[in-house]
């Protein structure tokens, strides 16, 4: 008997410029247009298994082995039932195709780090849920139309649809129809772009991006100014950084929308914390790092960023990374050598390299073993591939295979 079925993975996305506010919280259509960068899948992924059988009950789905329930309404049904949706129009247009739409559908699930704690997972797992059941579909669309649906998601999910460096275009329409996802530029234009993601906690938050970006419209005068006249200007800018590899650019940027993201967090009521105070030193020590490379070249070697939690994401050349990674060795230490585990810098030892000339090693105190738990190389990737059927999550039975 034949087994409708399909497995892909997505990457993580880590955005540049945030994406803070919706003007329609059931659609998921934003208060303003984003920009983020795709991480490497080599490292970080979600990879989801869609099956539809016709001696399935109902649609299930489990993340990491556990059954979530998939609610009526919710953004996993509303997601589900649209791609869907699309593929009964594809079997209405060609009637030679099997009829699979009416089926349930089976989706097992498993993120490769950890999940809810500030690093990105409902992106990459809505756009692996997306992703895998077009597959099973043979839907026609293309990414940006698919952005649409894992928007329904999870907004920044609509990013994590193609690899490189993609913008979330807010849109104007009610119906959503032009609040997608384009990419700016392929992976292959600026390999050279890496990420250290240094991981601060990883316990789970406690202000939820929707909740608090919901706060943050009600009550903050400060995300108008940012909407209407901030945003919109450093979209295009960065765009340009973007195309011109402008490293300098890009990194002056990202700092700054980082930083007016956590104060319009300030500025909602009551306000919201997502940096911590080992956060705020990896910012003094980056800006450090910056001033002294600037006084001796004119350019910056490194840029924050911080999403809904304290763990920072540095973006970096490739050839600064080791002299990174030796700075928060140094002020963070841990009980283990920080190690690479995607090898993606090699012959130097971690916390071993001179600090670089004039650097003022007072800028920061020395912090207690633990404080930051683990460092994760990476680098800009690509989006989301449909793996082989040798890679499927579900048995033969339509349950996972870690549940056998
Ligand atoms: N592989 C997956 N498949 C489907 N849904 C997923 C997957 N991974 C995560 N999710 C959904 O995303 C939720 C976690 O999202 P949440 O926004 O709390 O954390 P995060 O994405 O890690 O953090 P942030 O978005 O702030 O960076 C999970 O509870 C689950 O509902
Ligand atoms: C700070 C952010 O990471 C916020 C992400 O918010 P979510 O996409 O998790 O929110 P929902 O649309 O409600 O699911 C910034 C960004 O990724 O652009």
């Amino acid at each position: 008997m034949l087994i409708y079925q399909a497995t892909a993975s997505a990457p993580v996305n880590i955005a540049c410029i945030k994406y803070w506010g919706k003007r329609d919280t059931k659609l998921i259509l934003p208060t303003n247009s984003s920009l983020s960068v795709t991480l490497d899948q080599d490292h970080l992924r979600s990879t989801t298994t869609s099956r539809a059988d016709p001696t399935f009950k109902k649609d299930r789905l489990w993340l990491n082995g556990t059954e979530e329930e998939i609610k009526a309404g919710g953004r996993l049904a509303t997601c589900i039932a649209e791609l869907k949706k699309q593929r009964r129009q594809v079997e209405e247009n060609h009637p030679n195709i099997p009829i699979i739409s009416n089926y349930a559908v089976h989706i097992c699930s498993h993120n490769n780090f950890p999940t809810a704690a500030g690093l990105a997972s409902s992106a990459s797992g809505f756009a692996a849920l997306v992703a895998s059941l077009a597959a099973l579909y043979k839907l026609p669309a293309t990414p940006s139309e698919l952005s649409l649906i894992a928007r329904q998601g999870s907004g920044s999910a609509c990013r994590s649809l193609m690899g490189g460096f993609v913008a979330w275009e807010k849109g104007v329409r009610e119906d959503g129809s032009d609040s997608l996802a384009i990419q700016i530029a392929p992976r292959e234009h600026w390999p050279d772009l890496h990420a250290v993601i240094v991981v601060v906690s990883d316990h789970k938050k406690g202000t939820s991006s929707t909740a608090g970006m919901q706060q943050t419209v009600e009550t903050s005068a400060l995300l108008q100014h940012r909407i209407n006249h901030v945003v919109p200007a450093r979209m295009t800018a960065i765009s340009e950084a973007i195309k011109a590899k402008d490293f300098d650019k890009f990194a002056k940027i990202t700092m700054q929308d980082s930083n007016q993201f956590h104060a319009v967090c300030l500025d909602t009521e009551p306000p919201i914390f997502y940096m911590n105070d080992v956060s705020r030193a990896i910012i003094a020590l980056i800006v450090e790092y910056n001033r002294v490379s600037v006084a001796a070249t004119g350019h910056l070697k490194a840029a924050y960023t911080y999403d809904a939690g304290p763990n920072a994401v540095i973006y970096a050349p490739a050839a600064n990374i080791p002299e990174i990674i030796n700075l928060i060795a140094h002020y963070f230490p841990q009980n283990q050598t920080f190690s690479d585990p995607f090898k993606l810098f090699t012959n130097q030892v971690p916390g071993k390299l001179p600090f670089p000339e004039g650097f003022n090693t007072q800028v920061v105190k020395k912090a207690e073993e633990g404080a930051v738990k683990g460092l994760i190389h990476t680098r800009v990737g690509d989006g989301p591939r449909v793996l082989s059927d040798s890679e499927s999550l579900l048995g033969t039975n339509g349950l996972p295979i870690s549940l056998a």
